[in-house]
This record gives C-alpha cells, sequence and structure tokens, in this order.
C-alpha cells in the first residue's frame, strides 16, 4: 500500500490540507466525515462530461455509504464552461437540490471545474465551503491557493474571488486517463513553480520528463508534491496577491492574453502559458539577464513537448489589447514577472510597452 504524503497550506485559520496519495475518491466520504462534516445538509459535486464516466460514481457512492445527501452537475468539458451561464446553472442545482449554509461543494475535475465550482462556493448564500478533488496534473496548480472564478470573453478569470477550500484530495491514479495533450499542458504548471522558485526542482524535470510524460506514479507524485508545496509557501506568505504572489503569474500576462484572443480552448492553459515564458524569457534577455535563461527555459518546455512558438496568424494588436487587462497592470503601467536566473524571478514593473510589443512579434518566429 503507498504512502498518503500530507501538506499544509499555513493560512491561519483558513489553514487546509493537501493530501496526495493512490487510490483517495473511494475515501471521499471517510474524508468529509474527518474534516467535519455533518450529513444533514446536501453535498453538490460539480464535474464534467468527460471525468463524470471516470470517476463520478466512485465519489458518490463514497459520499453515499458514509450518509452525505448528494446532488450532482455535470458540465461540458473545456475553458468555455468556465463561465457566468454555467455558474448560474450550477447555482439553479445547488437551489434545487437544497443546499444550505452547511453544505458544501465538491470540485471534481481539473483547474476549470475547480475554478467553476470555487467560485459557485464564494458566492452561495456568500459562501459555502468547498473541497478540491483533482483530476489533472494542472490543478496541482489550480487546486491550491484560492484563487476561483469565471472568464469574461475580453480577460482570463476577470470574475472570481479567494475562497479557500477546506482540503484538497488528490488522488495520482485518477491522472492515467488523461489525454497526452492535457498531460503536457499540466506539465507547464510544475515547470513554472520550478522556474520561479527552485533550480534543484528544474535539473529534475530536465531529468523525469520522460518519465512524467509516460505517467510514471512516482515521478508525477513527487512532480506534484514540490509544486504544490512551491504554490503552498508562495501562497501562505501572500494569500490575496499584494506582492510576492504575483510571481506564480510567470508566463501568464502574454499567456492569458492568448488564450481570450484565441477564445477559450484553442490553446490550453498550459501551451498558452509555456509560449508566454518563453516570451518572459525574452523579455529577461532584453533586461540584461543572461540569455542561457531563454536557451534552457525553451528546451526544457520542448522536452515536454509543449508550444514555444505563436502560430503566426495571431493578432499582435489584438494580444496587446487583451494583456492590457491583466491584473497585475495598475496606473497604466506594465508589470512582468521576469526569470532573472533558473529558479529566481523578479516582478518589473518598468517593460516599456514596446519591447512587449517586440517581443510578441518574436515569438511569432521561434522554432
Ligand atoms: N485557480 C488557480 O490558481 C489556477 C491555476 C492554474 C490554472 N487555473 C485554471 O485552470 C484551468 C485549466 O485547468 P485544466 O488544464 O485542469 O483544465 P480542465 O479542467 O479543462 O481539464 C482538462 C481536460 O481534461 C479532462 N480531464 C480532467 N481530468 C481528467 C481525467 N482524470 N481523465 C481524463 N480526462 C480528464 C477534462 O474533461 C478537460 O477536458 C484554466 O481555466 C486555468 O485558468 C487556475
Ligand atoms: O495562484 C496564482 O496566484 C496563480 O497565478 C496561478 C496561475 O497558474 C493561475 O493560472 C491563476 O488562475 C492566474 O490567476 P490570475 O489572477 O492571473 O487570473
Ligand atoms: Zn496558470
Amino acid at each position: 500500500m503507498s504512502q498518503t504524503v500530507e501538506l499544509k497550506v499555513d493560512l491561519g485559520e483558513r489553514s487546509y490540507p493537501i493530501y496526495i496519495g493512490e487510490n483517495l475518491i473511494g475515501d471521499t466520504g471517510a474524508y468529509l466525515n474527518k474534516h467535519g462534516f455533518k450529513t444533514g445538509s446536501p453535498i453538490l459535486i460539480v464535474t464534467d462530461e468527460t471525468i463524470a464516466p471516470y470517476y463520478l460514481d466512485t465519489v458518490v457512492n463514497s459520499l453515499r455509504s458514509a450518509g452525505y445527501t448528494v446532488v450532482t452537475h455535470i458540465v461540458p468539458a473545456g475553458e468555455q464552461t468556465k463561465s457566468l451561464s454555467m455558474l448560474e446553472a450550477i447555482v439553479t442545482t445547488a437551489l434545487t437540490g437544497n443546499l444550505d449554509r452547511n453544505s458544501a461543494v465538491i470540485a471534481l475535475g481539473g483547474g476549470v471545474i475547480g475554478d467553476l465550482a470555487g467560485f459557485v462556493a464564494a458566492t452561495y448564500m456568500r459562501g459555502i465551503r468547498f473541497i478540491q478533488i483533482p483530476t489533472t496534473i494542472l490543478a496541482h496548480d489550480s487546486s491550491v491557493g484560492g484563487k476561483v472564478a469565471v472568464n469574461h470573453k475580453l480577460a482570463k478569470n476577470i470574475i472570481g474571488a479567494f475562497h479557500q477550500p477546506d482540503y484538497v484530495l488528490y488522488d495520482v491514479t485518477t491522472l492515467r486517463t488523461l489525454s497526452p495533450r492535457e498531460v503536457r499542458s499540466g506539465l507547464a504548471e510544475m515547470v513554472k513553480h520550478g522556474l520561479i522558485w527552485d533550480e534543484a526542482f528544474v535539473d529534475w524535470l530536465e531529468e523525469s520528463a520522460s518519465k512524467l510524460l509516460n505517467l510514471d506514479l512516482d515521478a508525477l507524485k513527487y512532480g506534484i508534491h514540490q509544486g504544490c508545496r512551491i504554490k503552498s509557501v508562495v501562497v501562505a506568505e501572500d494569500e490575496r496577491e499584494n506582492d510576492l504572489r504575483a510571481i506564480l503569474n510567470l508566463g501568464h500576462t502574454i499567456g492569458h492574453a492568448l488564450e481570450a484572443v484565441a477564445g477559450y480552448g484553442e490553446l490550453l492553459h498550459g501551451e498558452a502559458i509555456a509560449i508566454g515564458m518563453v516570451g518572459a524569457s525574452l523579455l529577461a534577455q532584453k533586461l540584461g539577464y543572461s540569455s542561457d535563461i531563454y536557451t534552457r527555459t525553451k528546451a526544457l518546455l520542448q522536452k515536454f513537448e509543449l508550444p514555444v512558438s505563436l502560430p503566426k496568424h495571431y493578432d499582435v494588436d489584438a494580444i496587446m489589447e487583451a494583456m492590457s487587462h491583466d491584473k497585475k497592470f495598475k496606473e497604466g503601467k506594465m508589470v512582468f514577472v521576469i526569470p532573472t536566473a533558473i529558479g529566481k524571478v523578479e516582478i518589473n514593473r518598468n517593460v516599456p510597452a514596446e519591447w512587449v510589443r517586440e517581443t510578441v512579434e518574436q515569438l511569432k518566429g521561434e522554432a
């Protein structure tokens, strides 16, 4: 029997554990019980059409066996689902299912489900409790830290809240059914965690790319553990992104703009931020930092078979316009997360807009 690892997100009275292990979803009811959820109020599970056939019954049966009343809401898979209309539909299910203030919402899925279901939990009756059961590699990032949101057609994650889960139950065995494209996309955020914080982790990622791409469970558990550890430390330091937390946005300024301009879903989140991280390393070069950062970042992303260049048909003006909605920008100033070495970044508030435009153009020429 493999061991379950437990990490803590240290946020004072909002602290919570992340459990990482194998075959955990069959114990969903027991974990709910351990965390003090009473059986008198219904539990809402939000998941998507791809995940439901694989895992929903296991979770529902576990909850029912533990005495809970269960309500389910299944949404279409994909980024388009992170919308206000979907939020409203789920709230309708919550109301007709009689969820009350002691109820909880379980997000069973990837980042789309976590962000959407989390925003339902943050807003339903002005906030009820919420549990993350991540089923993608990418969700080692999205399930931790409490950022929940839906998209607006002009800007990613622009309607949202901070709402921490009660705990994260990460069953890595669910990752075996991910498509290769989703595996690669999720690994982009793992690379990001290495690049912002930990060169030794980057060394390990360089050595372990093929194991991770082939879903080796030990490699996945280690990579997810390290990614969650880095995320937890940053979030514990600056929960509401007043300063340090912005480093988790490496590659996202360009990446989010690409997702919005492409129409949500054409580029997966991890693919968009992979291109964005190459962009940030090009900006680092312009700012005078070593060109090794660019070379190593690009090579690492290529090892993970992620895109490193921008498709030629993308409109640079539209990307610049979409970028102007970035949540880090204040008083008209562009703010970028810039790698200053492998494993280190700075938040730079003085990047000239012309350099950004030049970088986006340059990304079209990357091979
Ligand atoms: N809140 C945060 O801090 C945070 C952090 C990073 C990313 N995000 C958000 O997360 C989203 C991306 O997350 P994602 O990549 O997990 O997307 P996702 O939730 O859309 O999942 C990716 C795809 O994989 C499928 N899938 C999920 N689990 C599966 C499984 N075990 N087996 C087979 N198929 C499975 C889904 O149906 C979907 O089609 C973006 O919207 C991004 O903005 C949020
Ligand atoms: O948790 C964070 O903080 C992050 O920036 C993590 C990102 O990977 C994630 O994509 C997040 O949703 C971006 O947040 P946003 O505030 O830039 O929309
Ligand atoms: Zn992200």
